[in-house]
């Protein structure tokens, strides 16, 4: 079957790879040389599209112009490629400036398709970056969480990206995912925090439990989310995780802790369980999610340059 050109409409529900190589070529063919075969990827969560301001001779695509991407709807993702230079190894990087998610709509094979075009551009590390809740009080606003594992409420319950038809060429029907998040680049986290001199405990590695959106979660749901072991919420990253593994990407992933979650009992209107009545807890909006975002954008950026600087083999 012939590729097809990038003008045609995509079916991104088409496990065929020509869909994903006319997306790959497509960019390649509008891209320097020395920005034609990233090494990393990186994907900007919710008010972390800053992340790529640090890249060097940038070359940007709008999503809605590559084709088989979808388009991203979010407020604090602009939905762009970025591609460009990071670091002092000056190594060729694409950032996702916008993720798409679950709940917007899209399928989990629109959400993931970046992935696969990154993997055919040559991507052998995906670094995933989001805004999470926090579940357990060991974690405060603000705090960087190193994912060390996942749970994925939607996947568990039949929601996979890779459900369907296995693209053989990318990876086996029944990729192992209890070595997700690579211990190395886990290691090379702390290492970048503590060369930046972050005050200790700025790092702490974390369960992300993916919950599918977009109303954020009761009290009782989080208590539960909490009790089977989770210790941050987000609506995204898992998919783009399992995709990338099964292809055989390393991944690390790191969230922005935005804001806390309530899981206290809240208010009870029995007069028999006044005495139970613990504090009021605030209601999360996403505009809090993106402030923190913002506030902690610059220590962000230095992370994760100095990650990718630290990567022995990039
Ligand atoms: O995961 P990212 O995209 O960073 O965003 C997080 O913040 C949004 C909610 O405020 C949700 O999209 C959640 O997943
Ligand atoms: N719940 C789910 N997703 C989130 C949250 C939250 O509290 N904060 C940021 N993303």
């Amino acid at each position: 079957m012939p590729p097809p050109t990038h003008d045609q409409t995509y079916n991104t529900e088409d496990v065929s790879i020509a869909v994903f190589t006319a997306a790959a070529n497509y960019l390649r063919a509008r891209l320097p040389s020395e920005l034609n075969s990233p090494k990393v990827a990186i994907i900007c969560g919710s008010g972390l599209g800053q992340l790529a301001d640090t890249i060097e001779n940038k070359v940007e695509f709008a999503y809605e112009d590559i084709p088989g991407f979808v388009s991203s709807t979010v407020p604090g993702h602009l939905g762009k490629l970025a591609f460009g230079l990071i670091g002092d190894k000056r190594i060729p990087t694409v950032f996702m400036v916008g993720r798409f998610h679950f709940y917007e709509g899209h399928t989990l094979k629109q959400i993931t398709f970046p992935v696969r075009v990154f993997k055919m551009l040559g991507v052998e590390i995906l670094i995933v970056t989001g805004a999470t809740g926090a579940l357990s009080r060991e974690f405060k606003v603000g705090m960087i969480g190193v994912t060390t594992d996942h749970i994925s409420l939607p996947g568990l319950a039949g929601n996979n990206p890779l459900f369907g038809p296995n693209v053989s060429a990318f990876g086996p029907r029944f990729p192992p995912m209890s070595n997700a998040y690579d211990y190395d680049l886990r290691v090379i986290a702390f290492k970048a925090a503590d060369y930046l001199r972050f005050p200790t405990g700025t790092l702490k590695e974390a369960i992300y439990t993916f919950v599918g959106g977009p109303s954020f979660e009761t009290r009782a749901e989080a208590r539960y989310l909490s009790l089977i072991g989770g210790d941050l919420v987000g609506m995204s990253t898992v998919p783009e995780v399992i995709v990338a593994r099964h292809c055989g990407i390393k991944v690390l992933g790191l969230t922005l802790v935005s804001n806390m979650v309530a899981i206290g009992k809240g208010k009870c209107a029995d007069p028999a369980e006044q005495d139970l009545n613990g504090i009021e807890e605030p209601l999360v909006n996403h505009e809090e999610v993106l402030q923190t975002g913002k506030e902690r954008a610059l220590d962000m950026q230095k992370l994760v340059k100095t990650i990718i600087d630290l990567i022995p083999s990039t």
